[in-house]
């Protein structure tokens, strides 16, 4: 099995998702695809009745949401992408398909159907890869195939069932269940692949983009279907006999309309006795790996008789297991080559991982992406005169953020390439953009950088490198460090105004708040997290508590200050009075401190709070086992005083308080969230 590698094949290329779940984008950014994110339009309203196997639904779903994104960007967003990735999740039992609950008795029709049973979770896939030719056609060519994995749900009560129902957490999942968080609490066994469950099946993606990049390089005699902007702006399809010119990938179905799959692909087998699939070698031998028929037509001729002969040959005949992967007979091939590339490239990337940090820092400093934001299509000549940097320099940063996925460089007619920033760039990195980590990029490049490159001693010592670092002594990193220069602390503001903007709404919005009607959120610098929850929760007011020095500056960051919903307060959490509120917030502030520290806040909490006061914590939580996230873990190397917890060690923490959790959120952010209250 090749994975990074395949991946890092996709370099360079325009890879979008069409889909906004959330849980599927963290999938594909973990295994380190980069790649935009275009929701479909396509709504989900196929007739259900027409499909032989719910799958079938489910794959079909996944190819028309694929496809109207690969169709509409060369129009709306005039840009061609290189591939476009659809899927869909259904959830199905006794043949019912069950797709998101519409209400909470719909959730507790579904949920109540799945409580101690078995039942099938299906993940559709679609990668349609887009040539664009000289003509301004587009080539499109299809990849389906899916992934069944079995759930079982425990005996659950009408009690359990309503309490989860109540967590709000079941209404955009396929079932009513989110198996990655909550609803993992629900489920006895699962069988097969468990990130199918939660909405992307990787591994088996994996293996298809290996198939199509290390496998399948020739072209192909099948038919493709071209796509060529008509003057009303509606697409027309039509079916060509060229080849295209490098993949020969393509359904065998016309992408535009919603045609059946091979009937006899057939179903996959459903048990772990299920026998073994047959494979029927003139055209389908992709069965066997549990793909719908078009991977096959998606491989050359060309290479599908190479497959054919080397399985004949090398008695590679593929089997499909009864969880739909493929164990291909050559064991000898796979163990000797394909690992030593995978783990090669594994530390490699790992070598490589500051180079890339360094990179972006330095582009997001010289402010190259806000350049190109506002005059795409420089070369490296003139983004070099407007930075006042050497060309020679110049190309080569702006080479290195094309292979990190920022940068776009087209060729142009007198073959200097040109440059334009990706989506993720313009989302991300513009100084004005509405989730600008532009703040935080320039605090990791001055102050987390030199503190990483004093790692070595940090490790001896288990001790803070800020003296080293900075040429300081302190004992409170706020006021001996970052507070004693304006102009670092206004970067430091920076920093934290852009992270809270960027997480604050999954913070403000993981529970349910409306029995409370006044906040404090101590520790809340900007007021950016703040007013996130001023605007998920009408009727809450929200005090900014914090040192007195980053109260005068917040007026920096107005115009948070103009909402009559919030109000800042300066002091020290540690020695003056706090605010009265009904929910005291601490957003990534206990991890900060030693525990003496952390126990002096938490009691001064616990004493302004009465019975059903609510504390809302908010902090990287590690795995119980403390085995990730990678984040929090990096993270806490350059901590000193402070520590990274799990839930439960949080949860502990705060019952020594006397605050009793009440639910604990993973949100799809940056930051999870624990919401106690006062017993
Ligand atoms: C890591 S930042 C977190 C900011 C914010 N809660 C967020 O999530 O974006 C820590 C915050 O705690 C504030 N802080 C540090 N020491 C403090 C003290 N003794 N009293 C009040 N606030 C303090 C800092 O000024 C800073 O704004």
């Amino acid at each position: 099995m090749v994975l990074n590698p395949v991946i890092s094949k996709l370099a360079g290329k325009l890879v979008v998702l069409a889909s906004a779940s959330p849980r599927r984008l963290e999938i594909l950014s973990n295994a380190g695809l980069r790649f935009e994110v275009v929701p479909s339009w396509f709504k989900e309203t196929l007739d259900k009745g027409l499909f032989k196997a719910p799958h079938e639904y489910a794959v079909e779903t996944a190819k028309q949401k694929a496809l109207e994104v690969a169709r509409r960007m060369p129009f709306k967003h005039l840009k061609t992408p290189d591939i476009v990735i659809g899927a869909d999740t259904i959830v199905t039992i006794d043949g019912m398909i069950l797709e998101k609950p519409v209400d909470k008795d719909d959730a507790y029709r579904m949920l109540s159907s799945l409580s101690g049973k078995e039942h099938s979770v299906f993940t559709g896939v679609a990668i349609v890869l887009c040539h664009e030719k000289e003509n301004e056609e587009v080539d499109y060519q299809l990849i389906e195939f899916y992934e069944e994995t079995k759930v079982k749900f425990a005996d659950l009560s009408d009690d359990m069932l309503w309490e989860y129902i109540n967590s709000g957490e079941p209404m955009d999942k396929a079932g009513g269940y989110g198996i990655q968080a909550l609803g993992g609490m629900l489920v006895e066994y699962v069988y097969g692949d468990f990130l199918n469950v939660v909405g992307f099946p990787l591994n088996h993606f994996c293996k298809q983009l290996d198939r199509i990049y290390n496998r399948c390089t020739s072209s192909s005699d099948q038919q493709s279907a071209s796509v060529r902007p008509s003057h009303n702006g509606t697409h027309a399809t039509s079916a060509l006999t060229q080849p295209p010119p490098k993949l020969s990938a393509q359904s065998s179905h016309s992408p535009s309309s919603p045609a059946k799959h091979n009937p006899t692909s057939g179903s996959r087998p459903n048990s772990s006795a299920a026998p073994l699939h047959e494979v029927d070698r003139k055209g389908s031998a992709n069965e066997a790996d549990g793909s719908c028929c078009t991977l096959v037509n998606s491989l050359s001729k060309h290479t599908e008789d190479r497959e054919a002969n080397l399985r004949d040959s090398e008695n590679t005949l593929p089997l499909m297991t009864s969880r739909g992967q493929v164990i291909e007979l050559n064991v000898t091939e796979q163990e000797d080559s394909e690992p030593k590339n995978e783990d090669l490239q594994r530390i490699v990337d790992l070598m490589d991982g500051f180079k890339a940090s360094k990179a972006l820092f330095t582009a997001s400093k010289m402010c190259v992406f806000d350049l190109l934001q506002s005059r795409p299509g420089l070369d490296a000549a003139q983004v070099a005169q407007e930075i006042k940097a050497s060309v020679k320099g110049t190309q080569r940063l702006l080479e290195a953020c094309v292979s990190l996925g920022l940068l776009r460089s087209k060729e142009r007619t007198c073959k200097k390439p040109v440059f334009e920033n990706t989506d993720l760039a313009s989302r991300f990195l513009l100084t004005d953009a509405p989730c600008s980590l532009r703040g935080y990029i320039q605090h990791c490049n001055d102050t987390v950088w030199p503190l990483f490159s004093h790692l070595e001693s940090a490790v001896w010592e288990g001790a803070n490198q800020r003296e080293k670092a900075f040429g300081k002594t302190s004992t409170d990193m706020f006021q001996d460090t970052f507070y004693k220069r304006q102009e670092v602390q206004l970067r430091f503001m920076n920093a934290m105004h852009s992270i809270a903007k960027v997480t604050g709404q999954a913070v403000a919005t993981a529970f349910d708040l409306s029995r409370f009607k006044t906040a404090c959120d101590l520790g809340g610098c900007t007021g950016a997290m703040a007013y996130e929850f001023t605007k998920a929760h009408p009727g809450l007011s929200v005090t900014v508590f914090d040192l007195p020095a980053v109260v005068e500056m917040s007026e920096h960051f107005h115009p948070l200050h103009a909402d009559n919903r919030m109000s800042f307060v300066g002091g020290d959490f540690f020695k003056d009075e706090l605010p009265k509120a009904d929910l005291y917030v601490l957003a990534r502030i206990l991890h900060d401190w030693p525990d003496e520290r952390v126990h002096i806040l938490l009691s001064k909490i616990a004493d302004a709070c009465s019975p059903g006061c609510g504390l809302l914590l908010s902090e990287i939580f590690l795995d119980e086992d403390r085995g990730g996230p990678r984040r929090g873990l990096l993270q806490a190397l350059s901590m000193s005083e402070g520590s990274q917890r799990s839930a439960a060690e949080y949860g502990l923490l705060l019952k020594s308080h006397g605050f009793t959790t009440v639910h604990v959120r993973h949100t799809d952010s940056l930051l999870d969230a624990i919401l106690c209250i006062k017993a």
